[in-house]
């Protein structure tokens, strides 16, 4: 069996290639280049899925280095790694020089590096990285619930651990694109979390040139129905939030949570740019395949998705004191309507993620 992944190589808009790098921080960058030859050496598993779950404990970086990493003339294409507190993280390099990083635990992507070296992320003070708690920041993966709802909020994948089951960086002879699929099985661990489900859930994450490309699948695998909510809750670095701002939503329709995030209240967006004056917790319903986050720098996170249907704009203000200045959380996510999912049905999202020169 072919890894899912390689079966469909997505690549939406071409039309980024080549673009210089500018680092968040307003500075251009000139170290991006064109790889006068990049030979990656490419590989493809077959996918050895462990259906131990949210309890497993993954193999150890250095077994998943000789399984799955990838070195090409630059060096480590896709790297397995000790992270923080001895967790298993996958490394992605691509040529130009940008860089991600993607823990097993949760799936969740904690760096995204432009070429320059600056990081597009957010990871709060107080993350985790001990299997205590889902890390808070980077991109964690809500699912199957957004919540609030009837399991633990955020639902139970961003505090599994994921297992790997591709890797490649074969897009391009001359232009390799590091990739990682990440799965996350049914489990006597998941069932007990109050989704007695079977399924399947695939994570792809690559990265072109300093573009971070995400797609993520969900299959029932199961022989009954099921439905489910979810969200790519991306933590974003900003230069002070009453500098930030986010284009995209004007006009639309957004439940706002802030009241009372059992009974949202719905409210109609009235500014073209959504500005951060305080806490604010919305979801925004229709929301455009097209948005974009200004970091307050002069640049900003164009974020484009297919299928992710409502957009989720989040910063706690004062209640986390310590942070709440140095992100806003711009989500992808899907939880307005359930997805409902027959026996063999399957659902899929994409969001592309780059740095844009706003001046
Ligand atoms: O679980 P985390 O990472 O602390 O984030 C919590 C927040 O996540 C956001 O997605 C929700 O809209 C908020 O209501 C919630 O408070």
């Amino acid at each position: 069996m072919r890894c899912a992944a390689s079966q469909s190589r997505w690549c939406p808009f071409e039309g980024s290639r080549g673009r210089r790098g500018r680092g968040l921080r307003g500075a251009s960058s000139a170290t991006w280049r064109r790889p006068e030859c990049a030979k990656g050496r490419a590989r493809d598993r077959r996918v050895l899925l462990s259906r131990e779950g949210l309890r497993a404990v993954p193999p150890s970086a250095e077994e998943l280095q000789k399984t799955y990493g990838l070195t090409n003339e630059e060096g480590k294409s896709v790297a397995f790694e000790e992270g923080r507190g001895g967790l298993t993280k996958v490394v992605l390099n691509h040529a130009c020089g940008s860089s991600a990083e993607v823990y097993l635990y949760g799936a969740c992507v904690t760096s995204w590096k432009q070429a320059s070296g600056d990081e597009v992320l957010y990871v709060r003070p107080d993350a985790k990285f001990d299997r205590t708690k889902a890390i808070s920041g980077g991109i964690p993966i809500c699912f199957p619930q957004f919540g609030p709802g009837e399991m633990k909020q955020h639902g139970f994948a961003r505090d599994s651990v994921w297992s790997v089951a591709s890797t490649s960086a074969d897009y391009n002879p001359d232009d390799r694109d590091p990739n990682v699929e990440l799965v996350l099985e049914d489990s006597e661990g998941t069932r007990e979390c109050g989704f007695p489900h079977a399924f399947r859930v695939s994570y792809s994450i690559t990265l072109h040139r300093e573009t971070l490309q995400t797609d993520f699948r969900v299959i029932n695998t199961g022989d009954s129905a099921f439905e489910f909510t979810a969200a790519l809750h991306s933590y974003f670095e900003v230069a002070g939030v009453e500098n930030a701002s986010i284009s995209g939503l004007g006009g639309l329709t957004y439940l706002n949570k802030v009241p009372d995030p059992n009974n949202p209240k719905q409210e109609t967006e009235a500014n073209e740019e959504v500005a951060f004056s305080g806490e604010t917790d919305r979801i925004y319903t229709e929301a455009p395949s097209e948005v974009v986050l200004n970091v307050g720098t002069g640049a900003g996170v164009q974020i484009q998705n297919e299928n992710w249907s409502d957009c989720v704009v989040w910063n706690p203000w004062t209640s986390m004191e310590a942070c709440y200045k140095e992100f806003v959380c711009v989500e992808n996510a899907k939880t307005s309507e359930r997805v409902k999912l027959e026996p063999n049905q399957s659902w899929r999202a994409r969001a592309d993620f780059e740095v844009k020169d706003l001046i």
